[in-house]
C-alpha cells in the first residue's frame, strides 16, 4: 500500500493543503477525505477524479468534505460513473442532509445514490474496501456530539479522522491490536480542545511515539522540526510505502 499525503495542513493552515489522502492498493485508488483543497492539490499532483475509484469520508468538516460537491459533479458529468463512497452508517444521512443537498440536488428525489455507489459502514467492523484494503471505522472523540472517525487500515496502520488526545486508545492499539503505524492529527499549539496537540503527543511513551507520524498542523509547522520527540512530522504530496514506515 502506498499512502500520498494530498494535504497535510489544518483546517486554517494557507501554506499546507487540508489533510487528505490518497491511497494506491494493487492500481486502484482510494482518497481518505475530500477537504475545500482536495480538488486543486489532485490536479496540482498530476491526478484528475477520473483516477479515484473511491472516497472515504472521516467527518463532516469542510477541510474534509468541501471538495465532494465537486468530486461528485465531476464523475457524473465529467466521467460517468459513480464512484465507491464509505462514510460511517451515522453519518450518510447528515452528509447529504446537511451538507451536499444544496448543491447537488437537481431533482426532489435525487439522493447521494445519484452520484455515488453509497457503502454505508458500521463501527467497529472491518470491511473490505478495495482488493487489498480493509478498513474498519472508530469513534474517536473531535467535537463534543458530534460524530468523527478514525481509520485502523488493514489491521496495524491507524489514521486518525480529527481526534483529541486519546492515549488509553492508543496505548491499546499498539500493545492489543498490533498496530504499528500512527498517522496522527496534531495542533502544534496547545490546549488541544477539538485535536491532540503536540505537548500531549510529547507525553506518549517512547514505544508508542517511535510509530507516529505527524499530519493536521499549522503553517508555523518548520518551527517545529525537530521538537517532536522520536515521532516524525508527514511530508504533504511525498508518496509513502506502508512497508517502508512498518521497517522504521
Ligand atoms: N469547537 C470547535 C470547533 C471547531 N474548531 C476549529 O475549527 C476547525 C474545523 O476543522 P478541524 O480540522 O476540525 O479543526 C477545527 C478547529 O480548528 C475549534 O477550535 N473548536
Ligand atoms: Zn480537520
Ligand atoms: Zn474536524
Amino acid at each position: 500500500m502506498k499512502i500520498q499525503m494530498l494535504g497535510t495542513g489544518s483546517a486554517f493552515a494557507k501554506t499546507f493543503d487540508n489533510n487528505n489522502a490518497l491511497l494506491t492498493v494493487d492500481g486502484r485508488k482510494l482518497m481518505i477525505d475530500c477537504g475545500i483543497t482536495a480538488p486543486k492539490a489532485l490536479f496540482n499532483l498530476g491526478y484528475n477524479f477520473g483516477d479515484i475509484d473511491a472516497l472515504l469520508l472521516t467527518h463532516m468538516h469542510a477541510d474534509h468534505i468541501g471538495g465532494v460537491e465537486e468530486f461528485a459533479f465531476q464523475m457524473k458529468f465529467l466521467y460517468g460513473r459513480k464512484p465507491l463512497l464509505y462514510v460511517a452508517d451515522t453519518l450518510v444521512d447528515p452528509l447529504w442532509e446537511h451538507s451536499l443537498k444544496g448543491g447537488l440536488q437537481q431533482n426532489p428525489d435525487d439522493t447521494l445514490a445519484d452520484y455515488f455507489d453509497v457503502k454505508p459502514l458500521p463501527e467497529g467492523v472491518p470491511h473490505e474496501l478495495l482488493p487489498g484494503l480493509r478498513a474498519e471505522l472508530l469513534l474517536t472523540r473531535h467535537i463534543p456530539n458530534k460524530a468523527s472517525y478514525s481509520l485502523l487500515l488493514n489491521e496495524t496502520f491507524f489514521y486518525s479522522g480529527d481526534m483529541v488526545y486519546d492515549p488509553d486508545l492508543l496505548e491499546s492499539l499498539v500493545n492489543d491490536r498490533g498496530v504499528n503505524v500512527i498517522f496522527h492529527d496534531c495542533q502544534l499549539h496547545p490546549p488541544g480542545a477539538v485535536h491532540a496537540c503536540l505537548p500531549q503527543l510529547l507525553t506518549l511513551p517512547a514505544h508508542i511515539q517511535r510509530f507516529v507520524y505527524l499530519m493536521h498542523y499549522g503553517d508555523d509547522q518548520p518551527e517545529f522540526v525537530g521538537r517532536t520527540g522520536t515521532m516524525r512530522f508527514l511530508e504533504q504530496h511525498a508518496i509513502y510505502d506502508l512497508d517502508d514506515l512498518t521497517k522504521k
